[in-house]
This record gives structure tokens, sequence and C-alpha cells, in this order.
């Protein structure tokens, strides 16, 4: 049974699904990075939200994990390219919070506008300083989105039910998008210049980190307000004290904070700054969708392999995740049978889907052959970090697909394309689930793959199969399964031999056959 760990506080419902699905479930919030670490080995798979931090030193103690579901949206709190590495999926729930949040922003926004916090303040203290707060209107005043996203869009038409005037920097915007919200898609010197209200929206990343820096900040509109519901490092905190120690800017909304839990910040006790601490996600709605999205999606994936919303893995359904199986398998042989008789760096993969597999997702089966190929060539691949490992490593990856097949239901071709040669391999599906390999570099086989294999390009002279057998059985070597082919019709031309062996083929034996005349290329196998 697949063990989870919920390490945030989440919505009872998440342990509840887990539990429906057969999942064995613990919850242990507010632990400190070492005592996580110390029990991270036992789980399949763990439910965060943004206060557990998954860096390097606890995904290689995490020896048994295969998913982090984040419940929310922003993964900044997940070293996901090493995740990738390790082969852990990373998921979240892109929607579940965003309407919540975007509300959340909306609230930051009155806030300001007419100093709510301060003012309930004052008044819950008796003071009654009706003269004091004077506000300004919202209608008309330019509302500047910064990422227009989901959240941003949101608020975007929020902001147009207010009738402000909205523009939007995002440069993934694209213009249809902008005129279906209604909003002026603009560069981002323009939003800073024209708007009354900044409002951030982007993900933490290294192109946003200190988008609102001091020199951004100094070119806002005098007087503007800025309201930060994203993430901390979005905004340069000690710039922003300062234009609004001088004025220049006339007040900001925080919900988020360059260093959380945010116990003690150069901004706090400013009366021309609201905060709240990290609440965007807070409301009952949103943390019963994400959790129960999040618990979901975990036990899909541990239960089914189907993948939802994964931010390092292509999307796989739980219809399409038992059909894809099999073909995985075969794409995993294919993949490892190339990449284990490539001796030299590889240039380009070809991978060519023919007949039914064709209608298939074929992205994970792509993944899956790179996985294959690259395994035997470096130190440690996995499905989710075989993509980015062929496309660090300059590796062309060609996907086709036929809908015709000439033989087969279905035919997985791989042709891979080293510094010296070319090779391909085919495979089908026998009783839509045994995989075979049907022809190696344009020779037709008809061989399935065991464990250990001895797999040879020989000479086709009389005689030589014999001499192939003596040679083995003298090494100790017994033989499961023998499979032949070769280029011609004719006697004389190439041929290869499929060998399935009872063990790991001894060195010795693999050097004696190598040295047999007529053998072209020897090489031991394993899968
Ligand atoms: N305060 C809170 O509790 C919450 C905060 N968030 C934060 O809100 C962020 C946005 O969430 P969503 O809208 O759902 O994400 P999203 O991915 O739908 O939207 C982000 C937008 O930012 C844009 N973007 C990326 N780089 C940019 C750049 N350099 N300049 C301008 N735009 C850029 C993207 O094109 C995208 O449209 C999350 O990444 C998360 O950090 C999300 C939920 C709750
Ligand atoms: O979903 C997000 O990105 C959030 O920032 C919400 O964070 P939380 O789950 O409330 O810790």
């Amino acid at each position: 049974m697949p063990k989870v760990l919920v390490s945030d506080k989440l919505s009872p419902r998440a342990v509840e699904i887990f539990q429906a699905r057969g999942i064995e479930v613990d919850v242990k919030t507010g632990l400190k990075p070492d005592e996580l670490k110390a029990i991270i080995g036992a789980y399949d798979g763990l439910a965060i939200r943004s206060a557990t931090k998954v860096t390097q030193e606890i995904l290689d103690a995490a020896t048994n994990l295969k998913v982090v579901g984040r419940a929310g949206i922003g993964v900044d709190n997940v070293d996901v390219p090493y995740a990738s590495q390790k082969g852990v999926v990373v998921m979240n729930t892109p929607f579940g919070n965003a309407i919540t949040t975007a509300e959340h922003a909306i609230a930051m926004m009155f806030a300001l506008a007419r100093e709510i916090p301060q003012a309930n303040a004052s008044t819950h203290a008796g003071k009654w300083e009706k003269s004091k707060f004077m506000g300004v209107e919202l209608t008309g005043k330019t509302l500047g989105i910064i990422g227009c996203g989901n959240i941003g869009s949101i608020v975007a038409t929020r902001g147009l039910g207010l009738r402000m005037k909205v523009i939007a920097f995002d440069p993934f915007l694209t213009p249809e998008r902008a005129v279906d919200l209604g909003v002026e898609k603009v560069e981002l010197n323009d939003l800073i210049a024209r708007a009354d209200f900044v409002s951030l929206h982007t993900p933490l990343t290294d192109k946003t980190r200190g988008i609102l820096n001091a020199d951004a900040i100094a070119r806002m509109k005098k007087g503007a307000r800025i309201i930060n519901c994203a993430r901390g490092g979005l905004i340069d905190e000690a710039a922003l004290k300062a234009a609004l120690e001088s004025g220049h800017i006339a007040g900001a909304a925080l919900d988020v904070f360059e260093q959380e839990p945010a116990k003690d910040n150069p901004l706090f006790g400013m009366d021309t700054v609201v905060c709240t601490p990290h609440l965007g996600a807070s409301t009952s709605e949103a943390q019963e969708n994400v959790a129960l999205q999040v618990a979901e999606q975990i036990s899909d994936f541990l239960l089914t392999g189907a993948v939802t919303n994964a931010l390092n893995m292509p999307s796989v359904t739980a219809e399409e995740a038992p059909r894809l199986r099999p073909f995985m398998k075969l794409c995993d042989q294919l993949g490892s049978f190339a990449g284990q008789i490539t001796e030299t760096g590889l240039k380009s993969v070809r991978i060519e889907y023919q007949g039914a597999v064709a209608d298939l997702n074929t992205r994970p089966l792509t993944a899956t052959v790179l996985r294959g190929l690259l395994s035997p060539l470096l130190e440690s691949v996995n499905m989710v970090s075989a993509p980015l490992a062929a496309r660090d490593r300059g590796i062309e990856v060609l996907e086709t697909k036929t809908e015709t097949c000439r033989d087969y239901h279905s035919l997985i071709k791989l042709e891979v394309t080293t510094e010296r040669q070319t090779r391909s391999v085919e495979g089908t599906l026998f009783g839509d689930a045994l995989p075979r390999i049907v022809d190696i570099n344009g020779i037709g086989v008809e061989a399935e793959l065991g464990a250990n294999m001895l797999y040879l390009i020989n000479e086709d002279k009389p005689g030589f199969i014999g001499s192939l057998g003596t040679t083995i059985g003298n090494a100790g070597v017994n033989i499961a399964s023998f499979h032949l082919g070769r280029a011609d019709t004719e006697a004389g031309g190439q041929a290869i031999c499929l060998v399935q062996v009872d063990g790991p083929v001894p060195d010795e034996a693999l050097a004696a056959v190598s040295a047999l005349p007529h053998v072209v290329q020897a090489k031991a196998l394993s899968f």
C-alpha cells in the first residue's frame, strides 16, 4: 500500500480521500528540515503547501518518493529541477485557489484605497478619527497587472467590474486574449508609468525577482499604490520602504514577503503598509478545492500512473495510463536496446509511431524511450529527467506519427544517429501486451527480450550458429531462446542473432564469442 505524508496544514478532506483510495497517510505538520529528512524515506508521496521546503537534501533522503503534490499554485518552495533529476513528479493544483487569491488582491486594493485596517484599529481604540482617513476612489483609476495568467486575469475582470481602466504586462499574454479580457496589453515601463495601482501576479523566477526594484519604483507615478499577493521576492522591500517614507508611493498591501514566516520585516509598523500573513489562498472554499485536488492527483498517480498538473512530466489520464503501460514497456526496451549498442555520442533520435499507437498520448512514450536510451550512458536518468537530459546534451529528438502500419496493429520504430552511424530498432506488442522486437537495422527478427541477452551481428556463413552454440555452451552459459534474422534472402550477407541466456553473460564468454570467425559485433545486453 503506498504511503503519503501530509506535511503542511491541509483541509481534512485530503486525508479522507487518501484513506478512501486505500493509501496510508500520516499528517505531520510543522516539521523542521532535519525532522522531515529523517522520516521522508518511508513515503511514496508528499502533500505540501508553501511551508515545507523540498530541497536537494530532502530529496536525497527521499529514497522512495515518487510524487510531490502542492496543494496550491506556487512551487518555488520545491527544487523542481532536482526533483526531476531524481525522477520525482511535482504536481500543483493550478486553479483551485485562483479566484480566492484574486479576491484577496481586490480586498487589499480596497484596504489600501480606504485605509480600512488603519481606520479599523483607530476606531477600535475609541479614537473616532473621522477626518484623519481620506481615501481615493477606484472608479476611473488605472490598475496595472503584472502577470496576467489565471489570477491576474481574474483580478483584471474584477477591476473592470469596478470601472477601472485595466492595463497588463505579460510577455505571454496574446493580443487576442487581452481583447477577450478587455485589458490593454502594455510593456512593463508603460505600465509602471501609468498605473495608479500595480498588482503583481507572476511566479517568482530569475526573471521576475525584483521586478519592482528601486529603479522601477522610482519610475512609478507619484502617489501610486502597490499590491503583492504573489511572491515576496518580486519587490525590493528596502526600496519600497524608502519610496513609502519619501511619499513617492502612497501605500503598499503585502500578503507575501521576502522571508517567510515574516516575523520581523523593515516594512512592519509603517502606517502606509497593509499586511496579511500569506492569506491569499486561505478561504475554506479554496482550501477544500486544493486539498481535494491534490489528494486525488497524488492517489491517481500512485495507484494508476495517471499524471495530472505535473510541472515536470507530460500528463497521462487515468483512462490512458493502462493503455500506455504495455507500450511503455516496449519503449523502454527499444530505448534500452539502442542505448546499450550505442558506442559513440548521440546526435539525434527519431521515434516513429505507426498504426493504433499513433492515436495515443505519445509524450510519455517518447520520455520512456529516452530514459531507456540514456540509462546505459548516464549515471542516473528517469522518465522525468530524460527529455531534459537529451535537450541539455544537444540531442535532437524527433517524433513522427502515421496512422497506417503495414504489418502490425501498432509499430514503434526508433532510429538513433550517432557520430558514426544510424541504427534502428522496431517493436510491436503481441496480444496487445507483450513487447516484441521485429526489426533491427532493417533486418527482420521476432524476439522477446529477456533479462540477459547476447546480441550479435555476423556474416551469414554455414556452421556459424553451431560454433556459436558450442562456444556459449563451453562457457557454461545456457541458452533460453535463439532468434535469427538476415538481411538478404540469399546466404552470405549480414545477419543478426539475439540469444536469450539464463544469467548474465560472463566477460570470458563474450570475448570468446567476439573472437569467433564471421562475428562483426557482439554485445551482452541486460533488460
Ligand atoms: N498569496 C497567495 O496565497 C498565493 C499566491 N500565488 C502566486 O501567484 C502566482 C500567479 O499564479 P497564477 O496566476 O495561477 O499563475 P499563472 O501561471 O496562471 O500566471 C502567471 C503569469 O505570469 C506571467 N509571467 C511569467 N513571467 C513573467 C514576467 N517576467 N513578466 C510578466 N509576466 C510574467 C506568465 O506569462 C503567466 O501568465 C503564483 O506563481 C504564486 O506564486 C498563487 C496562489 C496563492
Ligand atoms: O498557492 C500558492 O501559490 C500560495 O501561495 C498559497 O500558499 P499556501 O498554500 O496558503 O501556503
